[in-house]
């Protein structure tokens, strides 16, 4: 028997199948096979004979899992050509990657992000084509189709928000999800990562002490546009682009509707960045984006505004690179994806690393879901290419 979902997907719940139970052995002796260290040629045989690579045992191991536990680089080139997946995640939450990565294995794991990479690239192609006009779904295993308030705009700007502190009392701007789970929008711990941003963004900035205009989509805790306000020289004009009411509301508790040279954008930067309000600022020597709920597909069409938005080949932009933050083969894809991504849109950017390691999670994370648990987050600094 079997139900449809979504009128997308298809789910076979017949163990008892003479095809699905060929299948399931095809796919287990494809990943013994691999793990037993047995001839390429018997693996290319097996999957001639159509055992298939998206299988995943009782444990979650697929066959490119097995082929990076036993660290075989060809291998894993050749179920990658063959068309494993490259994002399959075991159950303990590893991918393939992940399981080079702790071997240490480089030639693996680069194949393996590679092989991400590509896809993801071909993914946002073929949704900007004709053929296939809905948004990319790649991001599946970094979002999945979640349309709560986390991974949706529009139910993330009608539900409420909570300006508090934890037992740690550390600043916290969350929102609760209708069962019960507490997400961080803005935490206090990434008051690190917006000190050594706004640093690399204005420090040495050649206009920094005539006063920059300073571009923020996404206001949270106000973090960062504190951190502009309270440059040696403030910024000439502070922009600030925020679309949600409680934000907004915070925002005129605190007085940054009187504050001298801001100017506050109510919209999503998608309903602004057009818009006669803004384009009458003229254009920008530093640009901010971090904004909440919205996926790779809208962060790459940001990308593509900068060109018209900064005001000179000094200028800079820099984002929360945050996407796929749990996971450090995800957070790698999406690393590199982004920086092939500002090269398209006429921008080379500069890494920096911030070791955000020092606190514990129960410190960082209390009640709240964890989304970044990496060691290291990688700090973009993008300027325009000059042509
Ligand atoms: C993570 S917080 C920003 C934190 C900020 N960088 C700080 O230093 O405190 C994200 C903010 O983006 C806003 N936001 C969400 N979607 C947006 C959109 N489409 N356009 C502009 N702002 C958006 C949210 O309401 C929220 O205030």
């Amino acid at each position: 028997m079997s139900e449809t979902f979504e009128d997308d997907f298809e789910i076979i719940d017949d163990i008892d199948d003479p095809e699905i139970i060929a299948l399931t052995e095809l796919g287990t002796t494809l990943i013994q096979a691999i793990l037993e260290k047995e001839p390429i040629s018997n693996v290319q045989d097996l999957i001639d004979a159509g055992a298939p690579l998206w299988y995943q045992d009782d444990d979650g191991t697929s066959a490119l899992h097995a082929a990076a536990y036993v660290e075989n680089e060809q291998l894993v080139k050749l179920l990658i050509e063959e068309g494993a997946v490259w994002n399959a995640v075991d159950n303990l939450q590893n991918t393939a990657g992940d399981i080079a990565l702790s071997l240490n294995n480089v030639a693996c794991y680069n194949l393996i992000r590679d092989a991400g990479i590509r896809s993801e690239l071909l993914l946002t192609l073929l949704s900007q084509t004709s053929l296939n006009p809905t948004p990319s779904e790649s991001s599946l295993v970094l979002r999945g189709l979640d349309n709560s308030a986390v991974a949706s705009t529009d139910a993330f700007l009608s539900s409420k928000l909570r300006y508090t502190q934890d037992s740690h009392g550390q600043d916290i701007c969350s929102l609760v999800l209708d069962d019960g789970q507490e997400v961080g929008v803005m935490m206090g711990w990434e008051r690190e990562i917006m000190q050594k941003t706004v640093e690399k963004l204005c420090i040495d900035h050649e206009k920094k002490d005539q006063g920059l205009k300073v571009l923020n989509v996404g206001f949270g805790l106000g973090i960062i546009d504190n951190l502009f306000q309270n440059l040696s020289t403030p910024p000439a004009l502070h922009v600030i682009v925020e679309p949600h009411r409680d934000v907004l509301a915070h925002m005129k508790e605190q007085g940054w509707y009187d504050k001298k040279g801001v100017s506050i954008l109510e919209g999503k930067w998608q309903d602004c960045i057009a818009s006669e309000a803004l384009q009458g600022f003229g254009k920008f020597d530093v640009i901010y984006t971090d904004t909440f709920s919205e996926n790779y597909s809208e962060l790459h069409k940001f990308f593509k505004h900068l060109r018209e938005l900064l005001a000179s080949p000094e200028s800079r932009f820099s984002f929360f690179n945050g996407l796929g933050a749990t996971n450090a083969l995800f957070y790698d894809v999406y690393t590199r994806l982004s920086e092939l991504h500002l090269a398209d849109a006429g921008a080379d950017v500069v890494w920096s690393d911030v070791d955000v390691s020092a606190q514990n999670d129960e410190e960082r994370w209390g009640e709240t879901r964890k989304y970044f648990s990496l060691p290291i987050y990688r700090l973009p600094i993008a300027k325009p290419r000059q042509i």
